[in-house]
């Protein structure tokens, strides 16, 4: 499914044919597993009433808080909202309080459907990788108790288009289980191969995009791949992106499922909280390598 069209030297970019995935295939939970092995990265098509709940790809033309202290280049504002809101004590989240009430609603909308959707695309992972006990992954995203969150990127234009490269956010890879992102019709976002190829993802608004993040990456034992991914802004269009976070509960243990990796010794990762994963995360750069913290 994916072909990489030629090959580039390391640090390039290249096309490659990003997996799409129709979810009313009957075929779609192979093609998920398929893709999250290959490059951690997919597009859902097909997402039935989904698409239409969640209104128009540019909806919120504002954010909140300059990003700009880890690797990008403060040109993107968000906001990031706690699903968990009694649990954060951020500001942004006490800065979103006080938006008009139609935008809150909105998201909080928003972010119920992109619950759904996530917790459907693991369901969809469990069966075809036979998870025990059922719902083992799923359900740590419906729980109420999920360390979700929800973030909207703005990524102002360019006047000159062919400047050199600009970073608008950083590589990194997302830490959570995995994450559902929704863009306007603006290219900008680049994946990473495994041979750190970088491949610009070619926008588009009525779709959905869905990134293998580190816990995910863990309780697979590293059969799934978190994706290293980045946006660059040399572009004419400003970039409006939102993008769903399903994280676990912040007590949860985070280890190689048992069911995958039946000899004890064959576990990459020892276990950790995802509040620990998470604290420790704070304490690095966007572009580190994270996962070390896991490995054993
Ligand atoms: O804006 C984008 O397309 C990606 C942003 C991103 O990777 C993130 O918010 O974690
Ligand atoms: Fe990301």
């Amino acid at each position: 499914m994916v072909v990489v069209l030629q090959p580039v030297p390391k640090g390039k970019t290249s096309s490659v044919l990003i997996p799409v995935v129709d979810l009313a295939d009957p075929t779609s939970k192979t093609q998920i597993v398929k893709a999250c092995e290959e490059l951690g990265f997919f597009k859902v098509v097909n997402h039935g009433s989904l698409k239409d709940k969640a209104g128009p790809a540019d909806p919120f033309g504002y954010g909140s808080k300059r990003i700009g202290l880890q690797g990008d280049v403060g040109c993107v504002e968000y906001i990031l909202l706690n699903a968990n809101s009694h649990l954060s004590s951020t500001k942004t989240t006490a800065v979103f309080r006080k938006t008009p009430a139609i935008f809150r609603e909105a998201v909080e909308e928003y972010m119920e459907e992109m619950k759904g959707m996530s917790s459907k695309v693991l369901e969809m992972v469990e069966e075809a990788l036979g998870i025990e006990p059922k719902e083992k992954v799923s359900r740590l995203v419906k729980v109420k108790e999920s360390d979700s969150c929800f973030r909207m990127n703005y990524y102002k234009e360019k006047e000159e288009t062919q400047a050199k490269e600009e970073i608008g956010f950083g590589e990194h890879t997302d830490p959570q289980l995995i994450s559902v992102l929704r863009s306007n019709d603006t290219e900008g976002l680049q994946i990473c191969l495994k041979d750190g190829t970088w491949v610009p993802v070619p926008p588009d608004h009525s779709s959905f995009f869905v990134f293998v993040g580190d816990t995910l990456q863990v309780m697979t034992n590293g059969r799934f791949k978190s994706v290293k991914h980045r946006v660059l802004t040399n572009t004419k269009r400003s970039r409006l992106s939102m993008i769903y976070f399903a994280g676990p509960p912040l007590t949860e243990k985070i280890a190689p499922l048992a069911c995958l990796v039946p000899k004890q010794e064959d576990y990459l990762y020892k276990e950790l909280t995802w509040s620990q994963y998470k604290s420790s995360g704070y304490k690095t750069k966007l572009g580190d390598y994270r996962l070390g913290l896991f490995e054993k």
